[in-house]
């Protein structure tokens, strides 16, 4: 495991904006930390202050208040080409560079290295294809980048940002847009990066369940709670995840760690038989509004049984899918206990 050290400090920030001289907080009195070697995810819901939290730790915007400490100073002492080095920023929006390719724009990456003429001696070179290899796409270098895919996009801004060789990468929501599986990949390429090369890395997403089984840590950001930090698993077992994420019809299931659907319950049927059968049937049923009461028939009036050689109600006719053994469900005219 890569060692952990702190390195960036927030101390009492408040976030927001100037509106017509007025100060208007976005969020307030933000006490953490942001460690190398670890992925943090910073969640919450629409308009909760994610981009302007990111923006103020990136030098964006001034702070309301408080302070914000990377390495042994505050950020308001770094000149811009000092935090170049520091910061590496990733921003979804589109890029408007035309005919550019893929091998230069990871290129300028190094900007803050090479000077106003921006050339790149031999050891610039190699740390561009480094990065292109880090985030394996060589295949894509001679390509111009508005010929890429979105994911493709994606992939080679976080290759600049590691050919900027900073200690702190930030993303804006490196996941939007993307499918996926593509989402996946880059949140497991950005987990290795922080891992193997001892990166900070923060972003912001609304990938919820993708960053409860990735994230080292979570901040969960929302104007009436405040921020909430932890891992994963403490934020899901002290009840901040359910409790910031709460919606009708949506439930935190405190046994799997992620949300599912409050399915509206019509009736119940009792289920038999073995994985994984049994748990898609479960599934099925939830999703047709019945609620599985027990494993052994008691108390209700149809008894469905899932294993290899099929789906059976009441063990009559052998239904093939889960499919037919939803429409024959559909079919009984007193279907469970429960209607
Ligand atoms: N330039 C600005 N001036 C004033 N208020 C702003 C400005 N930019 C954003 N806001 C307000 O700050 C609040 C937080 O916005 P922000 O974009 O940080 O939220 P977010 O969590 O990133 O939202 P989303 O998930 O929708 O992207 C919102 O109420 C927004 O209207």
């Amino acid at each position: 495991m890569a060692e952990q050290h702190e390195t960036i400090r927030l101390s009492h920030l408040d976030t927001g904006y100037c509106v017509r001289n007025e100060r208007v907080a976005v969020t307030k009195d933000i006490n953490a930390s942001l460690y190398s070697g670890e992925l943090t995810c910073l969640l919450g819901p629409n308009g909760a202050g994610k981009s302007t939290l990111l923006k103020t730790l990136t030098g964006f915007i001034a702070p309301l208040n408080g302070e914000i400490t990377i390495g042994s100073k505050s950020l308001t002492e770094y000149t811009d080409s000092e935090l170049a080095k520091v910061i590496g920023v990733v921003l979804t929006e589109r890029l408007s560079v035309s005919n550019m390719t893929v091998s230069e724009l990871v290129g300028m990456g190094r900007s803050p290295y090479t000077g106003f003429w921006g050339r790149m001696d031999k050891a610039d070179k190699e740390i561009v294809d480094e990065a292109i290899s880090l985030v394996g796409i060589e295949a894509l270098r001679g390509r111009t980048v508005q010929t890429l895919s979105d994911g493709e996009r994606q992939k080679v801004m976080i290759a600049k940002s590691l050919a900027q060789e900073t200690p702190v990468i930030f993303l804006d929501e490196p996941t939007a847009f993307l499918d996926y599986p593509s989402k996946v990949e880059i949140m497991q390429l950005l987990q290795s990066l922080s891992r193997e090369k001892s990166k900070t890395i923060f972003l912001s997403t609304h990938d919820l369940e993708l960053a409860l089984q990735i994230a080292d840590k979570i901040w969960l950001l929302d104007k009436p709670h405040g921020v909430s930090i932890g891992t994963p698993e403490d934020l899901s077992l002290n009840g901040d995840m359910g409790r910031y994420f709460q919606r009708d019809g949506v439930v935190f299931d405190i046994e799997t760690g992620l949300f599912k659907i409050n399915h509206r319950i019509s009736g119940a049927v009792s289920l038999t038989g073995c994985p994984p059968y049994v748990n898609m049937v479960r599934k099925a049923l939830a999703r047709q509004g019945l609620a599985v009461t027990d494993d052994c028939g008691c108390g209700t009036k149809v008894v469905v049984r899932a294993d290899a050689t099929g789906y059976f109600i009441n063990d009559g006719v052998c239904y093939r899918s889960v499919g037919e053994l939803l429409d024959a469900l559909k079919e009984l005219p007193d279907t469970t206990a429960g209607r």
